[in-house]
């Protein structure tokens, strides 16, 4: 995709290793404002060690990255209030209320607390949280808390967003107002890191999707590419194909009969 503008993501030879096991090989990628990536690849590939490279969250990494013009090994934390991320396990101080939560984050990232307040009333009450407002998180459902997160990563009008299967727990009405939210802020020039299992948001949201097998870029292109070179239908089948997979009846039939040898 051709694109006049400055990368806000610049990733060159990214190597990392966990003891002696490589997990990123040579990663290489520019990311530009407005897009909508969806970064997916199978279990292990080593998409959430990217992710938190980028965040500055892990070190011991070799060549280059840089966030927002900046790198996250120089010690410098200002990027960082630029940036909005959901992870996909999210410890939560769940003993706070969601407002006071919200409050609280949003200072981390520079807010006034009453600021950070008012923007969480309004946020909550679009995601109809407003009964709960002051009730503890703890209380709070799988979904409640997902939506709490999303809020959270969001209050502080950050350029780039990282999300990890940021819809888990979402029931279908508060999944259709995500991904339209999404589609807006990209349209309004903010950039969508988006890493998830389930394909088939995936190929509807993303803008450019890339795909990280054994810790290397083996696809990136918007999903109308991939489908043109793989003649593959649907982006789970370019997945399936991509990654060298197609054992998953004998592994279910494997599996099942395990199960029933008793
Ligand atoms: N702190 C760590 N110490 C040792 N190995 C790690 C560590 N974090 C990740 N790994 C290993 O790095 C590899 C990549 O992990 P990563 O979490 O980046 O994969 P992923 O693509 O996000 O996977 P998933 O889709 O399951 O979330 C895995 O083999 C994992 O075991």
């Amino acid at each position: 995709m051709k694109n006049t503008r400055e990368p806000v993501i610049r990733i060159s030879d990214l190597r990392m290793k966990y003891g002696d096991k490589y997990v990123l090989n040579g990663v290489d990628l520019e990311v530009y404002p407005g897009q909508i990536i969806g970064y997916i690849g199978p279990n292990g590939a080593g998409k959430s060690t990217t992710v938190k490279i980028m965040l500055g969250l892990v070190e011991g990494y070799s060549g280059d990255v840089s966030v927002l013009g900046q790198s996250p090994s120089d010690g410098k934390v200002d990027y960082k209030k630029r940036i909005g991320y959901v992870p996909e396990i999210a410890e939560m101080y769940d003993t706070l209320t969601a407002l006071e939560y919200l409050s609280f984050i949003g200072e981390l990232y520079g807010l006034k607390a009453v600021d950070a307040e008012l923007k969480g009333i309004k946020l909550m009450e679009s995601f109809g949280l407003q009964d709960v407002s002051n009730a503890r998180i703890a209380t709070f459902s799988k979904g409640m808390k997902q939506k709490v997160l999303i809020i959270s990563s969001l209050l502080h009008n950050p350029d780039i967003l990282f999300l990890d299967e940021p819809l888990s727990g979402l029931d279908a009405n508060s999944v259709m107002v995500v991904k339209e939210m999404l589609a807006l802020l990209a349209a309004g020039g903010k950039t969508i890191f988006y890493s998830s299992h389930i394909m088939d948001v995936v190929e509807k949201i993303s803008s450019r999707i890339i795909l990280l097998d054994g810790g290397r870029i083996v696809a990136d292109g918007s999903f109308e590419e991939l489908k043109a070179q793989s003649h593959e239908g649907s982006l789970e089948q370019i997945f399936n194909q991509l990654t060298g997979f197609n054992e998953h009846r004998a592994i279910a039939e494997k599996f099942v009969s395990i199960v029933q040898e008793v």
